[in-house]
């Protein structure tokens, strides 16, 4: 292996790195930090780097992990997924587990996420979902009339009891993170778009009948404020119940804020939002909380206006540019993301590489790096591995100069 990078070498061990040549499976082999139960590179309960760049600590290296990169683009996944609907793998605890770490151990990556959907809290408030292959989510009996709202909102959400499988995850994950030196993310669909999902039962090009209910009637509108309020203390509950299980860090993930107008989205997304995320730090203030909005260009500042006080990372989408984001969010609000995905679907080494480098030169201040968008299918696995590699490498370059 290579000589460790000068600021690795110069870090205790307890906070040491895999070196930047070992990015992927077939070198994570040879590195003791890749490889899951060793003790000889372990954290020793050391606070992970993934978590004290998100409260904004200074940190060596800006983390490195990737949105949904448990996927079909890696060979180990689709072993699972060509032979077990996606329900199975997400509810199954073996399997899950499996799932979560496969990124890992193949890329060294900052965090493990938990494998699971913004879905799966669904059916435990009586609203059942299916992953249909090549098609994507279906919801059989979506929402649309004011007593599916009121029923919806008074059924009670108890995640030990429906959830358990969730909680068998998180506690073997953060079992087997204990000695290194990933971080163990959860995540929850924020309220718009967990409620746009049960209002459209499928993937939506223009999210029609969650809009027909904004602009129909005072009884329609009635419909979606009822789901997105009783959405506002579910996604809070469900989250506060991941944290007591393991989970180090959680993620918002609001996927479908590019469907809202910046007015739409003031006006129906973000005060359930702000209800989930007080509530949240409320119960769990030391738990760093990530709040990511899908085309949020227009909507930046409304979002660190109305979730700043409670919100310590913004995820930034790959459509705006970090320099863009820095200089309308200030210098000391620490973003996350944002390579283009399609970059590692389709680029060269060197493109991905100036890719990381522009994407740190640009945020130019705290940074956790991720892309702006999940992993794509079509994304090659040695992509993900050079991903990675660069966004050590070029800290190091960093840190060194
Ligand atoms: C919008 C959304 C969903 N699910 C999720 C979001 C928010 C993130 C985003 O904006 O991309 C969140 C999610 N879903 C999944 C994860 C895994 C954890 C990770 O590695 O990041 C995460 C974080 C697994 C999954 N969830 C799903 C897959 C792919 C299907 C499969 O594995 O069978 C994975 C890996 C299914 C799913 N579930 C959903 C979609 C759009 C799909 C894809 C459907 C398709 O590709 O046909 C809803």
């Amino acid at each position: 292996m290579p000589p460790l990078p000068a600021f690795v070498a110069a870090l205790p061990l307890s906070q040491s790195r895999p070196s930047a040549a070992c990015t992927h499976r077939r070198l994570a082999r040879q590195c003791p930090v890749a490889t899951a139960g060793t003790t000889a590179s372990s954290s020793n309960g050391a606070t992970p780097l993934l978590v004290r760049a998100a409260r904004g600590e200074p940190v060596p290296r800006p983390p490195v992990w990737l949105m949904r990169q448990a996927g079909r683009y890696m060979a180990d996944f689709r072993a699972f997924s060509d032979h077990h609907p996606f329900r199975h793998r997400s509810e199954t605890p073996d399997i899950a587990f499996e799932l979560s770490m496969q990124p890992y151990r193949a890329f060294a990556t900052d965090a493990v996420i938990m494998f699971s959907d913004i879905l799966t809290p669904l059916p435990a408030l009586g609203i059942d979902f299916d992953i249909v292959s090549g098609k994507g989510p279906r919801i059989p009996d979506p929402i649309r009339t004011i007593d599916q709202a009121r029923r919806f909102a008074s059924a009670s959400f108890d995640p030990a009891s429906s959830l358990p499988f969730v909680a068998e995850l998180l506690k073997r994950l953060r079992d087997e993170l204990a000695s290194e030196p990933a971080a163990l993310v959860g995540f929850v669909g924020a309220p718009f778009t967990l409620a746009a999902y049960a209002i459209e039962g499928a993937a939506a090009k223009n999210i029609v009948a969650t809009k027909r209910l904004m602009y129909s009637s005072t009884e329609e509108e009635q419909v979606l404020s009822t789901v997105l309020d009783k959405l506002g203390s579910v996604v809070a509950d469900y989250a506060v119940f991941q944290v007591r299980q393991g989970a180090q860090v959680i993620q918002f993930f609001d996927s479908w804020a590019h469907h809202l107008s910046p007015d739409q989205y003031s006006t129906y997304a973000l005060p359930a939002a702000r209800k989930a995320a007080e509530s949240f730090k409320a119960q769990c203030p030391k738990i760093p909380l990530i709040f990511f909005a899908n085309g949020a260009g227009g909507k930046l500042e409304m979002i660190q206006d109305q979730l700043g006080h409670v919100v310590d990372v913004v995820g930034i989408d790959w459509s705006v540019s970090m320099s863009d984001a820095r200089r309308r969010l200030g210098k000391d609000v620490v973003l996350q993301g944002n390579v283009d995905p399609s970059i590692l679907a389709t680029g060269s080494e060197d493109a991905i590489r100036k890719a990381v480098r522009d994407t740190v030169s640009q945020a130019d201040g705290p940074l956790i790096l991720n892309l702006g968008h999940g992993v794509i299918k079509e994304t090659p696995e040695d992509a993900v591995g050079v991903f990675c590699d660069a966004a050590r490498n070029m800290a190091a370059a960093e840190v060194v100069a």
